[in-house]
């Protein structure tokens, strides 16, 4: 492993741009989808769990044929972190040279979990939001804020909504989506009030107990959630899922990790890359529910496509 470049999260955030990354991760989700024929090689991650320090360290290799990307993500996240003032989640990825498996690029994998995951969550919504003007977050986190960044880039978004448990978080945020973007934001203090008005919701919190429950939505209001990786961790209630058209980024993942999925008996009605390959239909005027665990196929997706950027740069 001598001399292997390392790119670290600036090198990440100017080589990725959302319109890229969901061209090249609607492809690569389609692959997976197609099963053993669509040349994606993908384990259910690996997690050890740090039980006295609620904490947790998962491996996630991928190789995606169609990408070249042949990539292991490891990732920890530590829920308690945040009360410390440290990052929740942790993550490097090790790329490698798929036709001899060496070892070619370490970089950062924090902002490519933070942009993939938005982006996939945007990919979902561009098939299942029938309309994307007004978006509820419930969370003002790294994911929160990754998704707010995609959202305004790739939809024609008029007002934010944001609710987060604590609402020194969800004021703190609303500061910087207003000055960054100029779109009218309004915090909120209850979760009913928050989604009431919302065409798409975005549920990315830490919580361990559902936050989203049955209350006053519009008919055909899409659901992206991001959160509760753990099988016995929800941010949906039971009711919600069982009223829902439930999409989900695998349904390996989603059966052995989703306490949301796992805990409310909730039936899946596909695969997001079934949809994009046009054998589930995309419902938008029914309630929908994307459940997405995270992915290596993204990480390894995302770490191809910047390791190929940086190297474009060196030749000029
Ligand atoms: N689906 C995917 O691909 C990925 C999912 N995640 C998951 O998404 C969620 C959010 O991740 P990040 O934004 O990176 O974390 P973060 O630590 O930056 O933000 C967590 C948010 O949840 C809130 N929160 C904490 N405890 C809560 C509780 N008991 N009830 C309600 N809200 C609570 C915090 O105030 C904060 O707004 C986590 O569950 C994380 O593991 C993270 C990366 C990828
Ligand atoms: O996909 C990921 O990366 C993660 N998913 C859920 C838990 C944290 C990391």
């Amino acid at each position: 492993m001598n001399n292997i470049p390392y790119y670290g999260p600036d090198d990440v955030k100017v080589s990725l741009k959302y319109e890229e990354l969901v061209s090249a991760l609607e492809l690569a989700l389609a692959d997976f989808s197609k099963g053993p024929d669509g040349g994606v090689s993908q384990p259910l991650r690996a997690t050890a769990v740090v039980t006295q320090f609620n904490g947790f360290l998962a491996a996630m290799p991928a190789y995606v044929q169609s990408r070249n990307a042949l990539a292991c993500k490891l990732v920890t996240f530590y829920p308690n972190n945040s009360a410390k003032n440290i990052d929740t989640h942790m993550a490097s990825i090790l790329l490698f040279d798929e036709t001899s498996g060496m070892p070619i690029a370490i970089m950062d994998g924090e902002v490519i979990t933070a942009m993939r995951t938005a982006a996939v969550s945007a990919i979902a919504t561009k098939y299942l939001a029938e309309k994307k003007e007004v978006l509820a977050v419930l969370g003002s986190g790294v994911q929160a804020r990754a998704h707010i960044e995609a959202f305004v880039k790739l939809f024609a978004i008029k007002k934010i909504n944001i609710w987060n448990h604590r609402s020194n978080g969800a004021e703190q945020l609303a500061k910087h989506v207003s000055a960054s973007f100029g779109i009218e934001v309004q915090v909120f203090a209850d979760v009913e009030s928050c989604v009431v008005e919302a065409d798409v919701i975005i549920a990315a919190t830490f919580s361990t107990e559902p936050i989203l429950k049955e209350c006053s939505m519009k008919p055909g209001v899409h659901i992206n959630s991001v959160g509760a990786p753990r099988p016995q961790w929800q941010e949906l209630s039971k009711e919600l899922m069982n009223n829902s058209v439930v999409y989900v980024d695998s349904v390996v993942s989603a059966t052995q990790e989703s306490g949301d999925v796992i805990k409310s008996g909730a039936e899946i009605y596909g695969e997001i890359g079934q949809v994009v390959l046009g054998k589930k239909k995309a419902e938008t005027t029914r309630r929908t529910v994307f459940k997405s665990l995270g992915l290596a196929l993204e990480d390894a997706v995302s770490a191809r496509l910047v390791f190929d950027i940086m190297e474009q740069k060196k030749q000029i």
